[in-house]
């Protein structure tokens, strides 16, 4: 797609979570997609349960949607780049066939996102020969990704070998920018560093795909106290659409804005379906880029 302005997605985790297949189970593609008709949303990202490209095209295009991107659980170190590239390839395929524009990868050696470990204590780290390996191969990655006419963007993430500002530092200085670039994740650096403007200053150059995710800040205090796994810590409530917790997002989007950036800024809030539903959760994440975002933005510029 080319890509001329800022395209306003959401993820399909309010409604089903790939982590937990079972939450939201009863949810189908065809209620996703047109409660993302009726939230105002342009498109989404591609979950677990969506079915082949020729199924999920006609879906789409019965409703005037676009998908972004996919996630893909990369195992780099683990595995070694041969043998990540074959799924990789399969994943690269579909998402082509389905006319999406980004892959997002997330290096899952190591990680503690699917235990019940603490997440807030218990993080892996790579070795600086494991650095050294894992670079490499996003670079191989990215190369491949090209091929097939996506970006590449590398998804920090809590519980992982690249959670903190640190360490998206060090895989931005050691990867190739005309191969590797990166997701900004409000939520995860919140939750990570307890600040968002500075990665996005930092690295608003190589950012090419942007999830809206914003955090309960009492939830995050008392997950934290309680020592609570990644899962626990979402089921409990952790994350929110845009405009309903602690993240103030005129900031984000004006930075946004400023550097001309163009692509997906897509609302993604895992939350339990059965607790928060999901179309409620997406008008209220809409009303807020519009009134808040969007309409303030043109204000100030006029
Ligand atoms: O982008 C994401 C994809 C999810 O599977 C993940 O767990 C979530 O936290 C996220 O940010
Ligand atoms: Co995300």
């Amino acid at each position: 797609m080319a890509q001329q302005e800022i395209v306003w997605g959401i993820a399909p985790i309010g409604w089903r979570n790939d982590d937990i297949p079972e939450i939201g189970a009863g949810n189908t593609l065809q209620h996703l997609l047109s409660d993302i008709v009726v939230a105002g949303f342009q498109g989404t990202e591609v979950g677990g349960f969506f079915p082949e490209p020729n199924v999920l095209n006609k879906e789409l295009k019965l409703r005037n949607l676009k998908i972004a991107s996919q996630w893909f659980s990369s195992f780099i170190i683990r595995d070694g780049i041969q043998e990540v590239t074959k799924a990789f390839h399969n994943c690269c395929e579909y998402l082509k066939e389905v006319h999406a524009d980004a892959v997002v990868v997330s290096e899952q050696t190591y990680s503690i996102q699917g235990t019940e470990k603490n997440v807030f204590a218990d993080k892996p780290h790579f070795t600086d020969e494991e650095w050294n390996t894992f670079c490499q191969g996003l670079n191989e990655l990215g190369k491949i990704a090209e091929q097939y006419d996506l970006k590449l963007v590398y998804h920090h993430h809590m519980g992982t070998g690249v959670q903190t500002l640190e360490e998206v530092d060090r895989l931005m200085a050691n990867t190739d920018p005309n191969y590797v670039h990166l997701v900004y994740d409000t939520g995860h650096i919140y939750v990570s560093d307890g600040d968002f403007m500075t990665l996005l200053n930092k690295h608003i150059a190589r950012i090419k795909h942007v999830h809206f995710k914003d955090v309960r800040r009492n939830v995050m205090d008392e997950c934290k106290k309680q020592g609570r796994s990644f899962s626990q810590s979402f089921l409990s409530g952790m994350f929110t659409v845009p405009g309903d917790g602690c993240i103030d997002f005129s900031n984000v989007y004006k930075a946004l804005l400023d550097s001309n950036y163009k692509g997906w800024i897509v609302v993604e809030a895992e939350q339990d379906p059965s607790v928060a539903h999901p179309l409620e959760y997406a008008l209220i994440a809409r009303r807020y880029i519009n009134e808040e975002l969007i309409l303030k933005q043109v204000t100030v510029k006029s």
